[in-house]
C-alpha cells in the first residue's frame, strides 16, 4: 500500500474583513447555491449579489473579531484527527480543502498529487449531506479527476455523510449534557436545535436528502442523550426570496416564548466548528429575539471543534473507509438515487415549473432594480433580505 491521505472538505470563511465580498462571490457562483437555469448569468448574478451584500455581511464580521474562525478550527481538527489516526496505527496525512476560501479544494488536490498520496478517503466535514454543501465540493472533485489521469491513480473512497454515526451522537449528546447541568432546571429545559437552512426546492425538486438526515439526526442526538427534555428542530440563516426549510429559527423561538418556555438550550446541528453562524446569528441575534420573545435563559451548546470524543469519531470512520473498496465516480457524484446535482444540465428545460418561477425571479432581479439599487442604496434585492 502507498502513501495514505484524508481530504477534509469545508466551507471555508474569509479570514480577514478584506476577504469578505470575494468570499462571496465564490460562494455565489456555485451552482450548487444558486440554481439558476442559464449558466451565463451565474458569474454576473454572484457578482451583483457579492457586491451588494458585502457591506451587511462585514458587519455581522467584524461582530465576531472581523472574520471566520473556521480555517483555525479546521486546522486544529486535521491535526487532531492526523494524531488520533497515529495512535490507532494509521499512517495518515490529513488535508483540508475548503469550497469558498483558502486553503481552497484544488490546493490540497495539488498537495495530495505532489505528495504522491495512492489511497485517499474524502470526508466532508459536514454531518448531514446537502447538495449546497457537500453535494458542491463532491462536484469540483469529480471535475478534477475528469481532466486529470495522474489524479485517476489515486484510490479513493467517499464517505457521502455521518450524521448517525454512534461516536459523533455520543460526542452531541456529551455536550448537551454538559449544557443542560448548567441550567437551574436541567429536565425543564427546552432543547432547541438550530439546523442551517437551505432553500425547500432543494429536498422538494432536486431530492435533497438533507432535510431526512437532520430529522433522523435530531431524534438520535435526543435517545443517545436518553434525558426527559421536551425538544423543537428549526431552521435558521435564510438568504434570498424564496421559501426555505421550516420553521424558520426565528418564529420558532417567538412561539416557544409565546408558550411560556423560560430555558432554552440552543443545538448547532449542522456545524461541526463555530464559525460565523454559531459566533454570530445564534449568540446575537437569536439571543436577543428569544430575550424579547420573554425566553428569559438563553444557553448554547458549543460546537463540536476538537472535542476528542468526535476527533475519535472521525479517526474511526477514516479506518473503516480505508477497509472498503474504493468508491467510482458515479457513486461520488450520485450518492443518494435520483438526486439532481447539477441544476443546469439535469433541470428540464421548457415551460416547467422550475424555469418559468427562475425567469420571474431573473426578470425581478432585472435592469431597473439594479439601478435604483445602485443608485438609492434601496430596492428590490434589499427588499427580498439578499442585502
Ligand atoms: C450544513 C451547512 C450549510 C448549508 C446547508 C448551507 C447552505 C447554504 N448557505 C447559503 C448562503 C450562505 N452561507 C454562508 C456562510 C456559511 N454557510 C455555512 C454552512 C452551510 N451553508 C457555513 C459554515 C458558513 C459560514 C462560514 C464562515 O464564514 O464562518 C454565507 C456567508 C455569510 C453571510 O453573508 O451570511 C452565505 C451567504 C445558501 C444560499 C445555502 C443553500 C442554498
Ligand atoms: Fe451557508
Amino acid at each position: 500500500m502507498g502513501r495514505v491521505g484524508v481530504l477534509l472538505l469545508n466551507l471555508g470563511g474569509p479570514d480577514q474583513i478584506e476577504d469578505v465580498r470575494p468570499f462571496l462571490f465564490n460562494l455565489f457562483s456555485d451552482p450548487e447555491i444558486i440554481r439558476l437555469p442559464i449558466k451565463g448569468l451565474q458569474k454576473p448574478l454572484a457578482w451583483l449579489i457579492s457586491t451588494l451584500r458585502a457591506k451587511k455581511s462585514q458587519a455581522n464580521y467584524l461582530q465576531i473579531g472581523g472574520g471566520s474562525p473556521l480555517r483555525k478550527i479546521t486546522e486544529a481538527q486535521a491535526e487532531a484527527l492526523e494524531n488520533r489516526l497515529t495512535e490507532i496505527g494509521k499512517q495518515v496525512q490529513v488535508y483540508i480543502g475548503m469550497r469558498y476560501w483558502h486553503p481552497f479544494t484544488e490546493e490540497a488536490i495539488a498537495k495530495i498529487k505532489q505528495d504522491n498520496i495512492r489511497q485517499l478517503v474524502i470526508l466532508p466535514l459536514y454531518p448531514q449531506f446537502s447538495i449546497s454543501t457537500s453535494g458542491s465540493s463532491f462536484r469540483i472533485i469529480e471535475e478534477m479527476w475528469k481532466e486529470d489521469p495522474t489524479l485517476r491513480q489515486i484510490e479513493y473512497t467517499l464517505i457521502p455523510s455521518w450524521y448517525n454515526d454512534p461516536g459523533y451522537l455520543q460526542s452531541m449528546a456529551d455536550l448537551i449534557a454538559q449544557e443542560l447541568d448548567q441550567c437551574s432546571n436541567p429536565d425543564q429545559a427546552h432543547i432547541f436545535f438550530s439546523a442551517h437552512g437551505v432553500p425547500q426546492s432543494y429536498v422538494e425538486e432536486a431530492g435533497d436528502p438533507y432535510q431526512r438526515e437532520i430529522e433522523e439526526c435530531t431524534r438520535l442526538v435526543m435517545k443517545t442523550l436518553n434525558r426527559p427534555n421536551q425538544y423543537t428542530l428549526a431552521y435558521q440563516s435564510r438568504v434570498g426570496p424564496v421559501e426555505w426549510l421550516k420553521p424558520y429559527t426565528e418564529d420558532a423561538l417567538e412561539e416557544l416564548g409565546s408558550q411560556g418556555v423560560k430555558d432554552i438550550v440552543v443545538v448547532p446541528i449542522s456545524f461541526v466548528s463555530e464559525h460565523i453562524e454559531t459566533l454570530q446569528e445564534i449568540d446575537i441575534e437569536y439571543r436577543e429575539i428569544a430575550e424579547e420573545a420573554g425566553i428569559a435563559n438563553f444557553h448554547r451548546v458549543p460546537a463540536l471543534n476538537t472535542h476528542p470524543v468526535f476527533i475519535n469519531s472521525l479517526a474511526q470512520m477514516v479506518a473503516k473507509s480505508l477497509e472498503e473498496e474504493p468508491t467510482t465516480f458515479d457513486q461520488v457524484t450520485h450518492p443518494v438515487k435520483n438526486m439532481k446535482m447539477y441544476p443546469q444540465e439535469s433541470w428540464e428545460w421548457g415551460m416547467t415549473t422550475a424555469a418559468e418561477v427562475w425567469n420571474g425571479r431573473l426578470a425581478m432581479l432585472g435592469f431597473i432594480g439594479l439601478i435604483i439599487e445602485l443608485v438609492s442604496g434601496q430596492g428590490p434585492l434589499h427588499f427580498v433580505g439578499l442585502l
